[in-house]
């Protein structure tokens, strides 16, 4: 259904794996808006990749480059913005994504996380012995604040990317 009409901006929030990039993609071309990613907006502007600005700067810098990026991001007009997993963390992020658009949390469980991002290796904060216990700890700190922000959550555990869009275009249309 590309060019649906629904008015202003989606935010897509969640743990690393959830889909954000991927479903906030395909949504922004259904909905006709255009899509920003907060991790490419930071990787343009810093003219490197995110495991470079992490070993670089640590994640308090990456924190602050992610923090001026969703402040800028969330003053736009008509966009899909696929968020990083951490984003909620700062409750100042958390305020200019309540207050600009419709925030949708994408959930799945820490396993059907891991199997999503075992393969990829630029997620630095999965970079260690144990991922799939890190996506466990990161889901039981971060669960509340995603759901603090959302005005819908999405399961997708059990979804394709296409039946998710789908289900997600059928509530969008109905609630926004
Ligand atoms: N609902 C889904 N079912 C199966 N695989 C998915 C689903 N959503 C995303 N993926 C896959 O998981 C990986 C991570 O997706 P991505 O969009 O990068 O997530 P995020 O931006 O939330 O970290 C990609 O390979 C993507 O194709
Ligand atoms: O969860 C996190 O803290 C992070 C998630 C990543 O984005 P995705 O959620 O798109 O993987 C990226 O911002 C960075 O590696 C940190
Ligand atoms: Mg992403």
């Amino acid at each position: 259904m590309p060019g649906m009409k629904m008015p202003g901006n989606f935010f897509l929030v969640g743990l690393m794996g959830a889909g954000k990039t991927t479903v906030g993609r395909a949504l922004a071309k259904a909905a006709s808006k255009t899509f920003y990613d907060s991790d490419h907006e930071i990787e343009a502007r810093t003219g490197a990749r995110i495991p470079t600005i992490f070993e670089l700067e640590g994640e308090v810098g990456f924190r602050q480059r992610e923090a001026e990026a969703i402040a800028d991001l969330t003053q736009l007009k008509n966009i899909v913005l696929a968020t990083g997993g951490g984003a909620v963390l700062h409750p100042a992020n958390r305020a200019h994504l309540r207050r600009n658009g419709y925030v949708i949390y994408l959930c799945a469980s820490p396993e059907e996380l891991y199997k999503r991002t075992c393969h990829d290796k630029n997620r630095p904060l999965l970079q260690t012995a144990d991922p799939k216990a890190r996506l466990a700890e990161l889901y039981a700190i971060r669960d509340p604040l995603y759901r603090e922000v959302a005005d819908l959550v999405m399961d997708t555990s059990q979804q394709s990317v296409n039946s998710l869009l789908q289900l997600l275009l059928k509530e969008l249309e109905r609630k926004t």
